[in-house]
């Protein structure tokens, strides 16, 4: 059987924070604000997995209303996510996923985030692709406001 789930998330940019994306810490003058620590790519991978389930998305699983999630490892949820579906017997196929971002640069952290992606979706890097685009300077993403991640997941079980 296969199943396909998408995901997307958005967080603003905010200063005093870090900017964690694809669970790499990546130097910037400003960083990304949430409850958690705002992975905005981790938490469209953590979308996609639970889509692809028929689970719902991950502020049901994490409400941004518990103290526990404050500031939380967004691996950490991500990991979590993924023994979801380890335990109902999944595999990942692939993850596809774009980060739109005007700024900071993603290519010198795109070999990291595919690393740490497929160690938490117990995969090769070769079964996790990112990509990063600029919107042109168009939109909030465009005006350095906030990044924009989406990402599709394809799982398969056996019969
Ligand atoms: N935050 C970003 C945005 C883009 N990149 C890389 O630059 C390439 C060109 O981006 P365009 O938006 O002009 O198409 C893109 O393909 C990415 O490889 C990046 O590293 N970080
Ligand atoms: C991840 C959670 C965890 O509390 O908090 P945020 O960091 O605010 O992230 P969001 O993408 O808004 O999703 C759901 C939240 O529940």
């Amino acid at each position: 059987m296969i199943r396909v789930g998408q995901g997307f998330d958005v967080h603003a940019f905010a200063e005093g924070r870090k900017c964690i994306i694809g669970g790499v810490d990546i130097p910037f003058e400003k960083g990304l604000l949430g409850h958690s620590d705002a992975d905005v790519l981790l938490h469209a991978v953590a979308d996609a997995v639970l889509g692809a389930m028929g689970l719902g998305d991950i502020g049901k699983h994490f409400p941004d209303t518990d103290p526990a999630f404050k500031d939380a490892d967004s691996m950490k949820l991500l990991e979590h996510v993924w023994g979801l579906a380890r335990e109902r017997g999944y595999s990942l196929g692939n993850a596809d996923c774009t980060v739109i971002a005007q700024r900071p640069k993603m290519a010198p952290h795109i070999e990291s985030m595919v690393a740490n992606i497929a160690r938490a979706l117990g995969a090769e890097p070769s079964q996790v692709n990112v990509k990063a685009t600029t919107s042109e300077k168009l939109g909030f993403t465009g005006r350095e406001e906030g990044i924009a991640a989406m990402a599709t997941v394809c799982l398969t079980k056996l019969p």
